[in-house]
């Protein structure tokens, strides 16, 4: 399809008691893009995540699934074109690795047969790198295999859209690298909150810059990642250095001070 895959139009979140902590977001993703929210703490970035995922109801605007309203489709419909992989999911710790991840194909049940099912299980599992893993509890994992194993469920899922919030925690830095890029080559539209500056380039086509509630800047990383607004809404310098080995690479440096005193 051409149109875009997800659209938001003039989201709001105010709760009953309280000011705003999303105002008057929109934004355009079409299939194989992948969107990072990134800001300052309390900025609303996990609001806005919410919203577009369907997890809270807007106070004001809309959001729309491949040009239908997310509000107007039905639970199981949602589930078989969303993924959301939160910061709060709590899988339950007796479910080995392999029942946990063919959670992800509950919304898809009816619709094919054992043996697929089970085979698209099995290559979310391996595609995460947990065959290995797939008899193991959930509660015996360490955090960062936690993570791929919620990750796996997503992907088993098949889903149109893809939500994370910041699913880089918990991960050691290669790891790191390695998830976004292993979640890049899905091909499929994401939405991440992302915390790690230095992977937002390399990892989203767009980026959707969150400061007080608001929308600060959205557009390609070149656009947004400006050390004027980086400095603006983060407090922070970025430098950018050519590479001293590959020529057709900058480094980009996020300089965060930690000044102690004698
Ligand atoms: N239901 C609620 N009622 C009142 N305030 C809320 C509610 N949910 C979140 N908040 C507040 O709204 C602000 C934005 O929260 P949100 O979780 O969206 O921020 P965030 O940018 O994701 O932050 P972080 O980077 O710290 O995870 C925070 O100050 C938070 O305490």
């Amino acid at each position: 399809m051409n149109g875009p895959v997800l659209q938001a139009r003039g989201l709001c979140y105010r709760p009953e008691t309280g000011v705003s902590l999303v105002e008057e977001v929109g934004i355009d993703l079409a299939a194989g893009e992948r969107l990072a929210i990134i800001g300052p703490n309390g900025a609303g970035k996990t609001t806005l995540l919410r919203m577009l995922c369907g997890m809270l109801r807007p106070s004001r605007g809309t959001v729309s699934l491949e040009g239908q309203r997310l509000d107007r489709l039905s639970m199981a419909e949602r589930a078989r074109r969303i993924a959301v992989v939160g910061q709060s999911d709590q899988p339950d710790p007796r479910l080995s690795v392999l029942d946990y991840v063919g959670l992800g194909r509950i919304p898809h049940a009816s619709l094919h047969g054992q043996a697929d099912e089970r085979d698209i299980v099995v290559d979310a599992l391996g595609q995460t790198g947990l065959l290995p893993l797939q008899a193991r509890a959930m509660g015996s994992l360490s955090g960062g295999e936690r993570q791929r194993a919620q990750l796996a469920r997503a992907i088993a899922q098949r889903p149109t859209v893809l939500f994370l919030d910041e699913p880089t925690n918990h991960l050691d830095p290669r790891a790191r690298g390695e998830l976004l890029e292993f979640v890049a080559r899905l091909g499929i539209a994401v939405v991440t909150v992302l915390h790690d500056l230095p992977l937002v380039a390399p990892f989203a086509t767009h980026v959707a810059v969150m400061d007080k509630a608001r929308l600060r800047a959205l557009g390609s990383p070149v656009e947004t990642l400006t050390p004027a607004l980086v400095r603006e809404v983060f407090s922070i310098d970025v430098l950018r250095f050519p590479h001293p080995e590959e020529r057709d690479r900058e480094l980009t440096v996020f300089d965060v001070p930690i000044r102690l005193s004698r």
